[in-house]
């Protein structure tokens, strides 16, 4: 897998979408995220020519259920040869555990194992929400640090969490863990419906090992111009 990579979620409704805004980054290969709006429409043959494109992916469509469950989804999606798939972490350790199983039954042999990652946080989420809305008493913060610390006792490969969480992250669990990092915004951008928001230049100062953009390049005029714009803020790693 390439170093930092910028994963441009490609949250579109199907596959002509999906071709039409590929077709701005001819010869490029790109880290590409599907996540379940896009692998629900097209399922399995759109992650086949994502892959026979050179694409690098990121499966997500976090899953979160009993662990048997999980374990069973995991060795079919181990048999798709992507790079990333995840979990939710609120799940808790056994279904993480249960998904590694699965994804390292399901692999083909000589063939990599996909890295799990689990979902802390969304970064939708604030802490007002978490404590109303979830009945999680605390901090977001140390929520997240906690679940982290489930996610690296299940022996997951890292986290989907928001950049500003990555210090502390780093400090408690230490550098061997990878964050992943959307609500991803340029200072200028519209901030939706994400809360835990970071420009690509500071995620980069605060540590963070990947960025996903989604709606910053896929809905902008000039999607190539837009995907430069937030490399080159990433790649200028302060
Ligand atoms: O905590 C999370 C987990 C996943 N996502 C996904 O990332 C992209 C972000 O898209 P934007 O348009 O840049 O907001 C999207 O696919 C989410 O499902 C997340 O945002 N936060």
């Amino acid at each position: 897998m390439q170093p930092n990579p910028l994963i441009i979620a490609l949250d579109f409704p199907g596959k002509a979408d999906t071709e039409r805004f590929l077709r701005h980054f001819s010869g490029e290969t790109l880290f590409v995220k599907v996540g379940m709006e896009l692998f629900y429409k097209e399922g399995v043959p759109l992650i086949h020519d994502l892959k026979a494109a050179g694409h690098h992916l990121f499966l997500d469509l976090k899953l979160h259920d009993i662990p048997t469950t999980v374990r069973r989804a995991m060795k079919q999606l181990a048999s798709l040869e992507v790079d990333i798939v995840n979990v939710h972490a609120m799940g808790g350790t056994a279904m993480m555990v249960a998904a590694q199983e699965g994804l390292d039954e399901g692999t083909p042999a000589g063939r990599g194992i996909p890295s799990c990652i689990a979902v802390t946080q969304l970064t939708s989420m604030t802490e007002k929400a978490m404590n109303e809305q979830l009945y999680i008493a605390g901090s977001l913060m140390d929520h997240v640090l906690h679940l982290c610390g489930q996610v690296k006792a299940a022996g997951l490969a890292g986290v989907v969490c928001s950049a500003q969480e990555v210090p502390a992250i780093r400090e408690a669990i230490g550098s061997q863990f990878f964050t992943v990092t959307p609500g991803i915004r340029m200072a200028e951008d519209e901030v939706n419906d994400q809360h835990r928001v970071v420009t690509p230049a500071d995620a980069a100062k605060l540590g963070a090992d990947a960025i996903v953009v989604g709606r910053g390049i896929t809905r902008a005029a000039d999607p190539l111009a837009a995907y430069r714009a937030y490399e080159t803020e990433w790649r200028n790693r302060g």
